[in-house]
């Protein structure tokens, strides 16, 4: 959107459904992008370039020390502010390299988010994702940065802090709708980017979002697996092979609407990142998100790295209801997932 010179982007929250995290390994996944929460980000032309610390999420300023030493150890030292400006890095020396000439003058940045902090809903990738969206209209070269490319950007600014991270959620965020996407090695070293094909969202059945406030670091989760993966430990690799087919399989589910494949699917996906994973790096509250809809009988595992779960009830609204008396027993949210539509132009294409 823009009014006069202020221009703002939306991106929203995904739900990985099936196959991950093995985009961070080569693999395969079914994302959507989620339309029930949003990060936004608002571009100024300003004298100087600034990027606004966001009032809450960047907090510097506290009530006392007990207050900040809480913050710190619910929330972690960051908020948004070092994305954006790592975006920033990464979206000047990806135009340098490539001869896209970044004409214009300052700007002001800021943003803001309800997505639930660190609940592995991709709350990172989707300031980013927005902020990005400025930057091409800013400068006018949206159709200079390929859409394929723009999750690498998006990914690339969270790699420069050190977070570890996949593709899956900036693409699903990037593209909009449900998407299926193969990571595979060949194809990454041979293009730098995946396969992305977007797939009829009206094939999915209806899905609910369980989650809590328990923020937990997507980057801390993954640097033991993804370091025993590099160091080519057997278990992992073939674990993460069984976890990509999982999404082949279910795209080939989810075009028949075998909806009672989606449950083992599902379920199998959870099981195995637990065992590669371990409970401890899980954490026993997201556990218990999981255990809640399995008890009702719903199919359930993690939309993210943790944080959040993504549920579906096969035997239909009988047990929606139970399962919605059991998040709130057990002091859950939850919700039904809207899938947020592709918003990508001609001008995108
Ligand atoms: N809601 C938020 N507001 C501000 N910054 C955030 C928010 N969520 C994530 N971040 C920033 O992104 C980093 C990585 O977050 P991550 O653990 O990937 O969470 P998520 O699962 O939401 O993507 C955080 O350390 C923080 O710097
Ligand atoms: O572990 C996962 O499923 C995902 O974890 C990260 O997402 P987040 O929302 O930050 O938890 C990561 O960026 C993804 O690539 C993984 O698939
Ligand atoms: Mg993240």
């Amino acid at each position: 959107m823009e009014d006069g010179d202020v221009i703002e982007h939306k991106a929203y929250a995904r739900i990985g459904l099936l196959g991950n995290p093995s985009d961070v390994y080569f693999g395969r996944t079914i994302s959507f992008s989620l339309a029930n929460f949003w990060a936004s980000v608002k571009l100024e032309p300003s004298q100087d370039l600034i990027i606004q610390p966001h009032p809450s999420h960047d907090l510097v300023r506290f009530n006392s020390i007990d207050h900040l030493v809480n913050r710190l150890q619910n929330e972690g030292y960051y908020g948004g502010v070092r994305l954006l400006m790592a975006l920033c890095k990464i979206f000047y020396r990806y135009c340098k390299d490539n001869e896209i000439e970044l004409n214009g003058g300052n700007f002001t940045l800021s943003y803001d988010t309800n997505i639930p902090r660190q609940t592995g809903l991709s709350g990172s990738s989707a300031i980013v994702c927005a902020a990005l969206s400025c930057l091409l209209d800013f400068y006018k070269v949206r159709h200079l940065v390929k859409v394929d490319v723009r999750p690498n950007l998006i990914l690339d600014a969270e790699k420069e802090l050190g977070i570890v991270a996949g593709l899956q959620d900036r693409v699903a965020q990037v593209y909009g709708g449900l998407v299926y996407m193969d990571f595979r090695k060949e194809y990454m070293d041979k293009w730098g980017y995946g396969v992305y094909v977007p797939m009829d969202s009206s094939l999915l059945p209806p899905l609910y979002l369980i989650y809590a406030e328990n923020p937990s670091d997507s980057g801390k989760v993954h640097s033991t697996v993804r370091k025993r993966w590099l160091d080519g430990d057997e278990f992992i690799i073939s674990t993460m092979n069984k976890v990509a087919d999982i999404a082949l399989e279910g795209r080939d589910a989810l075009l028949a609407k075998n909806y009672s494949k989606l449950v083992a699917l599902m379920n199998k996906n959870f099981d195995l990142r637990r065992v590669m994973f371990g409970d401890d790096a899980l954490g026993s509250m997201n556990i218990e998100m999981v255990e809640v809809a399995r008890r009702v009988g719903a199919a359930s595992k993690f939309t993210g790295s943790g944080g959040a779960v993504v549920a579906f009830c096969p035997d239909g609204p009988s047990q929606v209801k139970l399962l919605e008396n059991a998040c709130k027993k057990a002091g859950f949210a939850i919700q039904k997932a809207i899938v947020a539509p592709s918003f990508l132009r001609d001008l995108d294409l």
